[in-house]
């Protein structure tokens, strides 16, 4: 607040215009902030989909939450979002059956395009006329404590000096700004590529246009040490992802070894995607790998901080990342508002109050990597989702499923793990109870 009374316009930088840096720029936009949006790509409007980047995403409550403070969660959910209200679990033999994420209240998460929502509130920000987007800046140095930034445009190949009152880094899991912040002192930093990797494939709509599998399902072909899932676009198409070993990866390396290796594990795929599809998006493309990074703080005094993925790259076995993100602008924004743009107050408070929930849904994305491998086939897994769906139908308000809480709520992270932790013990005991009435039942048979 200015010594008037008056509210202080900040300058700010936001580097990164993907998903969260451009919400970021609207939201700070919205505040009646200065803000400077610097993104090293091209303005993604104008361009095709980037490679490497899942094309489709799914959207569920946290990040809808922050689409609706932008006044963008309507025209998402009613003009481009295609819900998917259950999974569709496809079996080797091709049969599949479905499993409700709520049959009772209708839950469902959106499938939505990359491109398509970092486009629009790119859009979104062009009502603002104190925002400036800058396309083809590359940030190239940082001095975070001077509040200064050195961009490469890679169009004219020169350098451009910026200097911020606040410089927020959403540029991504390889973000510059962390690797800036890195020379901190107490700076905690973390990271683990896991050994699998993701490619995308498609399955085209049929010839008149239509969508070849049911259309609202996350369609999920869970084969234990991989799986492949499919998201539905607004053009009847699909992304399938293939989430593999590098190395099994590596082993499929013909066109005989591919097809044998899907007509043993995705049978029903290949006529959906089309064999010769098939055989030239695999082997002409390459799998990308899959990086979990965890740092704290995330903030630099009153001078930076960092968001989405350059905060907290997580794996993508929850949808979680793009939903985390968005999450992170929401609390920053009520911090804003709470301390009315005190970044003193507010970038510490950040930190200190994000980093258990953003470990949370790290380590959650890195349990259902693992335990998925075992989940469909683990007798004890199905055993449990039985008693969880249950509990879930017996008492709503009571117990609500890991996933659930996760999904469908915006109970903090960390607090849907505690949940889930009251709930194994709980299992637990009424496992050890059902144990003792049997016993005590034969035993009274028996005497
Ligand atoms: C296979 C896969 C599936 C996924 N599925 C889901 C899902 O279903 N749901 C979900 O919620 N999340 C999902 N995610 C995660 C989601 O994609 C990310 O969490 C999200 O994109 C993070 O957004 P971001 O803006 O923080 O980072 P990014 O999307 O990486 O954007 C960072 C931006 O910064 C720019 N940049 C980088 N370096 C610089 C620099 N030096 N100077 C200037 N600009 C720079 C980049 O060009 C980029 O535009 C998935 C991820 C993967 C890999
Ligand atoms: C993109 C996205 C959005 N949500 N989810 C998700 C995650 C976990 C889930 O449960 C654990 C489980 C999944 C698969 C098999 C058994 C249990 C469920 C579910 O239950 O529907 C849904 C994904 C996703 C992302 C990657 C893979 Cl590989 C995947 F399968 C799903």
């Amino acid at each position: 607040m200015a010594e008037n009374g008056l509210k202080k316009k900040l300058n700010i930088a936001v580097v990164g215009g993907g998903l969260v840096g451009s919400l970021e720029a609207l939201y700070l936009a919205k505040r009646g902030h200065n803000v400077s949006l610097y993104e090293y790509r091209e303005d993604i409007r104008n361009t095709p989909q980037v490679r490497g980047r899942s094309i489709n995403l799914a959207l569920s409550v946290r990040g809808r939450t922050a689409l609706k403070d932008v006044g963008l969660e309507d025209h998402i959910i009613q003009n481009h979002g295609i819900p998917m209200k259950a999974r569709m679990i496809h079996r080797t033999d091709g049969s599949t059956y479905e499993i409700p994420y709520d049959a009772r209240t209708n839950q469902c998460i959106y499938s939505v395009g990359r491109n398509y929502l970092n486009g629009l509130v790119l859009k979104e920000t062009e009502n603002y006329t104190n925002v400036e987007k800058h396309f083809n800046h590359k940030l190239i140095e940082a001095n975070l404590q001077k509040g200064a930034l050195t961009f490469l445009n890679t169009d004219t190949k020169g350098t451009v000096q910026v200097n911020a009152d606040l410089i927020i880094g959403a540029d991504g899991a390889f973000s510059a700004v962390r690797k800036a912040m890195m020379k901190q002192p107490l700076f905690d930093y973390s990271q683990k590529y896991i050994e699998h990797g993701y490619l995308e494939l498609c399955i085209p709509p049929t010839e008149d246009g239509q969508f070849q599998m049911p259309a609202n399902y996350l369609h999920i072909w869970p084969r234990g040490n991989f799986m492949m899932i499919a998201l539905p676009n607004q053009d009847c198409s699909w992304t399938v992802t293939l989430f593999m070993p590098f190395q099994n990866f590596k082993a499929i390396d013909s066109e005989e070894t591919l097809l044998d290796f899907f007509t043993k594990y995705f049978p029903d795929s290949i006529p959906l995607i089309g064999r010769k599809r098939l055989v030239e998006d695999f082997l002409g493309g390459s799998p990308s790998p899959l990086l979990a990074v965890k740092c704290r703080p995330y903030n630099v005094a009153d001078k930076a901080l960092i968001i989405g993925d350059a905060a907290h790259a997580v794996v993508p076995f929850y949808g979680q990342g793009m939903n985390a993100g968005f999450e992170d602008c929401t609390l920053l924004d009520r911090l804003f508002q709470y301390h009315h743009d005190d970044l003193a107050k507010i970038l510490p408070e950040f930190s200190e109050t994000r980093w258990r929930d953003t470990f949370a849904i790290s380590d959650l994305a890195m349990y259902n990597y693992i335990e998925m491998r075992d989940l469909v086939t683990r007798p004890s897994y199905l055993v449990r989702k039985a008693m969880d769906d249950f509990l879930f139908w017996l008492l709503p308000g009571v117990w609500v499923p890991l996933y659930n809480s996760v999904t469908f709520t915006t109970m903090p992270y960390s607090h849907c793990v505690k949940n889930r932790e009251w709930q194994n013990t709980v299992l637990l005991y009424l496992f050890y109870f059902i144990i003792f009435c049997v016993f005590v039942g034969v035993w009274s048979y028996l005497r």
